[in-house]
Protein backbone atom coordinates (compact mmCIF):
# COMPACT_ATOMS: atom_id res chain seq x y z
CA UNK A 1 0.00 0.00 0.00
CA UNK A 2 1.07 3.33 -0.54
CA UNK A 3 1.91 6.18 1.94
CA UNK A 4 -0.95 8.57 1.95
CA UNK A 5 0.61 10.33 5.14
CA UNK A 6 3.72 10.70 6.71
CA UNK A 7 4.61 12.69 9.90
CA UNK A 8 8.46 13.15 10.90
CA UNK A 9 9.30 14.77 13.95
CA UNK A 10 6.45 17.16 13.91
CA UNK A 11 5.81 19.36 16.71
CA UNK A 12 2.75 21.88 17.54
CA UNK A 13 4.13 25.03 19.74
CA UNK A 14 1.69 27.65 21.36
CA UNK A 15 2.77 30.35 23.91
CA UNK A 16 1.24 30.44 27.45
CA UNK A 17 1.31 34.07 28.85
CA UNK A 18 0.29 34.82 32.28
CA UNK A 19 -1.95 37.94 30.96
CA UNK A 20 -2.08 40.42 28.36
CA UNK A 21 0.84 42.59 29.26
CA UNK A 22 2.80 39.64 28.78
CA UNK A 23 1.91 38.87 25.71
CA UNK A 24 2.44 42.50 24.08
CA UNK A 25 5.65 42.54 25.30
CA UNK A 26 6.60 39.24 23.75
CA UNK A 27 5.69 41.31 20.17
CA UNK A 28 7.67 43.77 20.94
CA UNK A 29 10.50 41.87 22.31
CA UNK A 30 10.07 38.37 20.73
CA UNK A 31 10.87 35.63 22.87
CA UNK A 32 11.72 36.72 26.01
CA UNK A 33 7.70 36.85 27.58
CA UNK A 34 5.50 33.40 27.84
CA UNK A 35 6.22 30.08 28.32
CA UNK A 36 6.24 27.36 25.67
CA UNK A 37 3.43 25.02 25.41
CA UNK A 38 3.47 21.86 22.92
CA UNK A 39 -0.03 20.64 21.91
CA UNK A 40 1.93 17.91 19.65
CA UNK A 41 5.57 16.88 20.22
CA UNK A 42 7.67 15.27 18.33
CA UNK A 43 4.79 12.78 16.23
CA UNK A 44 6.36 10.29 13.87
CA UNK A 45 4.17 8.08 12.21
CA UNK A 46 3.03 6.78 8.65
CA UNK A 47 -0.46 5.91 7.44
CA UNK A 48 -1.40 4.30 3.76
CA UNK A 49 -3.80 4.41 1.45
CA UNK A 50 -6.91 2.60 2.92
CA UNK A 51 -6.47 2.69 6.47
CA UNK A 52 -9.10 3.83 8.31
CA UNK A 53 -7.61 4.91 11.65
CA UNK A 54 -9.30 5.56 14.82
CA UNK A 55 -7.57 8.80 17.05
CA UNK A 56 -8.55 8.61 20.90
CA UNK A 57 -7.14 10.13 24.00
CA UNK A 58 -8.95 12.05 26.66
CA UNK A 59 -9.14 16.17 26.14
CA UNK A 60 -6.41 17.91 25.66
CA UNK A 61 -4.60 15.04 24.39
CA UNK A 62 -3.73 16.90 21.02
CA UNK A 63 -6.36 14.80 18.44
CA UNK A 64 -7.37 18.25 17.23
CA UNK A 65 -4.44 19.53 16.46
CA UNK A 66 -3.41 16.55 14.91
CA UNK A 67 -6.64 16.94 12.58
CA UNK A 68 -5.53 20.72 11.74
CA UNK A 69 -2.00 19.81 11.32
CA UNK A 70 -3.41 16.71 8.52
CA UNK A 71 -5.74 19.08 6.64
CA UNK A 72 -3.69 22.54 6.75
CA UNK A 73 -5.33 24.38 8.73
CA UNK A 74 -2.18 24.97 11.14
CA UNK A 75 1.63 24.56 10.04
CA UNK A 76 4.04 22.26 12.13
CA UNK A 77 5.89 24.38 15.03
CA UNK A 78 8.89 21.67 13.78
CA UNK A 79 9.25 18.80 11.53
CA UNK A 80 7.84 17.49 8.26
CA UNK A 81 4.36 16.68 6.91
CA UNK A 82 4.24 14.68 3.51
CA UNK A 83 1.12 14.11 2.22
CA UNK A 84 -0.30 12.34 -1.00
CA UNK A 85 -3.46 13.65 -1.85
CA UNK A 86 -6.33 16.02 -1.17
CA UNK A 87 -7.65 16.45 2.30
CA UNK A 88 -10.73 17.03 3.69
CA UNK A 89 -11.73 17.92 7.37
CA UNK A 90 -14.81 17.53 8.62
CA UNK A 91 -15.42 19.06 12.09
CA UNK A 92 -17.77 20.41 14.24
CA UNK A 93 -17.98 24.32 13.53
CA UNK A 94 -15.32 24.44 11.61
CA UNK A 95 -14.56 25.52 7.72
CA UNK A 96 -18.23 26.64 7.69
CA UNK A 97 -17.97 30.73 7.92
CA UNK A 98 -21.16 32.08 9.81
CA UNK A 99 -21.95 34.85 8.02
CA UNK A 100 -22.76 33.38 4.97
CA UNK A 101 -25.66 31.30 3.41
CA UNK A 102 -25.47 27.09 3.06
CA UNK A 103 -24.99 27.49 -0.41
CA UNK A 104 -22.02 30.63 -0.20
CA UNK A 105 -20.59 27.96 1.87
CA UNK A 106 -20.60 25.51 -0.39
CA UNK A 107 -19.60 27.66 -3.18
CA UNK A 108 -16.60 28.85 -1.28
CA UNK A 109 -15.61 25.43 0.09
CA UNK A 110 -15.45 24.44 -3.50
CA UNK A 111 -13.25 27.33 -4.72
CA UNK A 112 -10.79 27.38 -2.10
CA UNK A 113 -10.04 23.07 -2.65
CA UNK A 114 -9.72 24.56 -6.35
CA UNK A 115 -12.65 23.74 -8.39
CA UNK A 116 -14.18 25.70 -11.30
CA UNK A 117 -17.29 27.50 -11.09
CA UNK A 118 -18.88 24.79 -13.70
CA UNK A 119 -18.00 22.04 -11.59
CA UNK A 120 -18.97 23.99 -8.58
CA UNK A 121 -22.33 23.84 -10.01
CA UNK A 122 -22.49 20.36 -11.16
CA UNK A 123 -21.30 19.18 -7.56
CA UNK A 124 -24.22 21.55 -5.65
CA UNK A 125 -26.83 19.52 -5.87
CA UNK A 126 -25.73 16.43 -4.79
CA UNK A 127 -23.93 17.82 -1.61
CA UNK A 128 -27.66 19.66 -0.74
CA UNK A 129 -29.52 16.38 -1.30
CA UNK A 130 -27.33 14.95 1.08
CA UNK A 131 -27.11 17.95 3.59
CA UNK A 132 -30.81 17.44 3.86
CA UNK A 133 -31.52 20.42 5.63
CA UNK A 134 -33.94 22.14 2.92
CA UNK A 135 -34.84 25.82 3.19
CA UNK A 136 -32.07 26.20 5.65
CA UNK A 137 -29.39 25.77 3.17
CA UNK A 138 -30.58 29.26 1.95
CA UNK A 139 -29.87 30.65 5.64
CA UNK A 140 -26.95 31.77 7.33
CA UNK A 141 -25.20 29.18 8.43
CA UNK A 142 -25.35 30.97 12.05
CA UNK A 143 -28.43 29.95 12.43
CA UNK A 144 -28.39 26.35 12.24
CA UNK A 145 -28.23 23.82 15.22
CA UNK A 146 -24.64 22.00 15.81
CA UNK A 147 -26.50 19.20 13.83
CA UNK A 148 -27.21 21.09 10.58
CA UNK A 149 -23.69 22.86 10.67
CA UNK A 150 -22.27 18.99 11.04
CA UNK A 151 -24.25 18.12 8.32
CA UNK A 152 -23.83 20.52 5.92
CA UNK A 153 -20.24 19.92 6.58
CA UNK A 154 -20.35 16.72 5.94
CA UNK A 155 -22.02 16.76 2.88
CA UNK A 156 -19.52 18.96 1.76
CA UNK A 157 -16.58 17.32 2.36
CA UNK A 158 -17.54 13.91 1.64
CA UNK A 159 -18.34 15.22 -2.18
CA UNK A 160 -15.54 16.55 -2.82
CA UNK A 161 -14.34 13.44 -3.00
CA UNK A 162 -11.15 13.60 -0.92
CA UNK A 163 -8.16 11.09 -1.00
CA UNK A 164 -7.66 11.48 2.97
CA UNK A 165 -10.51 12.38 4.98
CA UNK A 166 -10.35 13.18 8.63
CA UNK A 167 -13.37 13.48 11.10
CA UNK A 168 -12.83 15.25 14.38
CA UNK A 169 -15.85 14.57 16.41
CA UNK A 170 -18.45 15.38 13.20
CA UNK A 171 -20.58 12.15 14.49
CA UNK A 172 -21.32 13.34 18.18
CA UNK A 173 -23.92 15.49 17.28
CA UNK A 174 -27.21 15.29 14.83
CA UNK A 175 -29.61 12.16 14.87
CA UNK A 176 -29.12 8.51 14.16
CA UNK A 177 -30.16 8.42 10.53
CA UNK A 178 -27.95 10.74 9.68
CA UNK A 179 -25.04 9.47 11.28
CA UNK A 180 -25.87 6.15 9.33
CA UNK A 181 -25.99 8.04 5.93
CA UNK A 182 -22.09 9.09 6.91
CA UNK A 183 -21.26 6.04 7.65
CA UNK A 184 -22.33 3.96 4.23
CA UNK A 185 -20.83 6.62 2.78
CA UNK A 186 -17.56 6.22 5.00
CA UNK A 187 -17.66 2.74 3.75
CA UNK A 188 -17.70 3.41 0.07
CA UNK A 189 -14.14 6.03 0.87
CA UNK A 190 -12.99 2.89 2.85
CA UNK A 191 -13.65 0.75 -0.02
CA UNK A 192 -12.15 2.89 -2.71
CA UNK A 193 -8.77 3.07 -0.43
CA UNK A 194 -8.48 6.05 1.14
CA UNK A 195 -7.38 7.18 3.66
CA UNK A 196 -9.49 8.07 6.83
CA UNK A 197 -8.87 9.35 10.39
CA UNK A 198 -11.63 8.97 12.98
CA UNK A 199 -11.53 10.95 15.64
CA UNK A 200 -13.75 10.43 18.60
CA UNK A 201 -14.61 9.86 22.40
CA UNK A 202 -16.82 6.60 21.42
CA UNK A 203 -15.45 3.96 21.76
CA UNK A 204 -18.48 2.01 20.15
CA UNK A 205 -17.94 3.67 16.50
CA UNK A 206 -14.39 3.49 16.93
CA UNK A 207 -14.40 -0.24 17.39
CA UNK A 208 -17.39 -0.05 14.52
CA UNK A 209 -15.36 1.08 11.73
CA UNK A 210 -11.82 1.73 12.23
CA UNK A 211 -8.89 -1.04 11.53
CA UNK A 212 -5.91 0.99 13.57
CA UNK A 213 -5.72 3.19 16.69
CA UNK A 214 -4.14 5.64 17.42
CA UNK A 215 -3.85 6.68 21.15
CA UNK A 216 -2.66 10.14 22.13
CA UNK A 217 -1.18 11.20 25.34
CA UNK A 218 -0.58 14.25 26.15
CA UNK A 219 0.90 15.23 22.76
CA UNK A 220 2.31 12.28 22.27
CA UNK A 221 1.51 8.96 20.28
CA UNK A 222 1.31 6.46 23.33
CA UNK A 223 0.36 3.58 20.85
CA UNK A 224 -0.38 3.03 17.36
CA UNK A 225 -0.99 -0.14 15.53
CA UNK A 226 -3.81 -2.40 14.84
CA UNK A 227 -7.39 -1.81 16.41
CA UNK A 228 -7.24 -4.82 18.62
CA UNK A 229 -4.20 -3.96 19.98
CA UNK A 230 -4.95 -0.50 20.93
CA UNK A 231 -7.92 -0.39 22.02
CA UNK A 232 -7.88 -2.79 25.03
CA UNK A 233 -5.04 -0.80 25.87
CA UNK A 234 -6.81 2.46 25.85
CA UNK A 235 -10.09 1.47 27.49
CA UNK A 236 -8.40 -0.13 30.39
CA UNK A 237 -6.80 3.24 31.02
CA UNK A 238 -10.13 5.21 30.22
CA UNK A 239 -12.03 3.20 32.71
CA UNK A 240 -9.08 4.10 35.83
CA UNK A 241 -8.90 7.49 34.28
CA UNK A 242 -12.76 8.38 35.45
CA UNK A 243 -12.76 6.93 38.27
CA UNK A 244 -10.36 9.54 39.96
CA UNK A 245 -11.58 12.75 41.23
CA UNK A 246 -12.39 16.08 38.23
CA UNK A 247 -9.39 17.42 39.89
CA UNK A 248 -6.95 14.63 39.44
CA UNK A 249 -8.37 14.36 35.78
CA UNK A 250 -7.77 18.04 35.42
CA UNK A 251 -4.02 17.71 35.95
CA UNK A 252 -3.36 14.68 34.38
CA UNK A 253 -1.92 16.13 31.95
CA UNK A 254 0.67 18.17 33.75
CA UNK A 255 1.09 14.81 35.82
CA UNK A 256 2.67 13.38 32.61
CA UNK A 257 4.28 16.25 31.09
CA UNK A 258 6.34 16.40 34.62
CA UNK A 259 6.73 12.55 34.79
CA UNK A 260 8.19 12.92 30.82
CA UNK A 261 10.30 15.44 31.41
CA UNK A 262 11.77 13.76 34.49
CA UNK A 263 12.60 10.69 32.90
CA UNK A 264 14.18 12.48 29.76
CA UNK A 265 16.43 14.00 32.46
CA UNK A 266 17.50 10.71 34.09
CA UNK A 267 18.11 9.61 30.54
CA UNK A 268 20.63 12.39 30.05
CA UNK A 269 22.49 11.60 33.31
CA UNK A 270 22.77 8.25 32.80
N1 LIG B 1 -4.51 27.93 19.46
C1 LIG B 1 -4.09 27.40 20.61
N2 LIG B 1 -3.39 28.15 21.50
C2 LIG B 1 -2.96 27.63 22.66
N3 LIG B 1 -3.17 26.35 23.04
C3 LIG B 1 -3.87 25.57 22.21
C4 LIG B 1 -4.37 26.03 20.96
N4 LIG B 1 -5.03 25.00 20.35
C5 LIG B 1 -4.95 23.94 21.19
N5 LIG B 1 -4.26 24.28 22.30
C6 LIG B 1 -3.96 23.41 23.45
O1 LIG B 1 -3.34 22.25 22.95
C7 LIG B 1 -3.75 21.10 23.67
C8 LIG B 1 -4.31 20.07 22.71
O2 LIG B 1 -5.56 20.57 22.23
P1 LIG B 1 -6.48 19.73 21.24
O3 LIG B 1 -7.68 20.56 20.95
O4 LIG B 1 -5.66 19.29 20.10
O5 LIG B 1 -6.86 18.48 22.13
P2 LIG B 1 -8.00 17.37 21.89
O6 LIG B 1 -7.37 16.05 22.17
O7 LIG B 1 -8.61 17.56 20.55
O8 LIG B 1 -9.04 17.71 23.02
P3 LIG B 1 -10.67 17.53 23.05
O9 LIG B 1 -10.94 16.06 23.14
O10 LIG B 1 -11.04 18.27 24.29
O11 LIG B 1 -11.20 18.17 21.80
C9 LIG B 1 -4.76 21.56 24.71
O12 LIG B 1 -4.11 21.69 25.95
C10 LIG B 1 -5.21 22.90 24.18
O13 LIG B 1 -5.58 23.76 25.22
Amino acid sequence: MSISVRFHQVSKRYKMYRNNSEKILDIILPGGYGDDFYALQNITFEASAGDVIGVVGVNGAGKSTLSNLITGIIPPTTGTIELNGETSLIAINSGLNNELTGLENIELKCLMLGFTKKQIKELTPQIIEFADIGQFIEQPVKKYSSGMKSRLGFAISVNVDPDILVIDEALSVGDQTFADKCFDKMNEFKEAGKTIFFISHSMGQVKKFCKKAMWLEAGEIKQYGPIDEVLPNYEKFLKEFKSWPKEKQKNFKKMVLEKRSKERKEKVAE
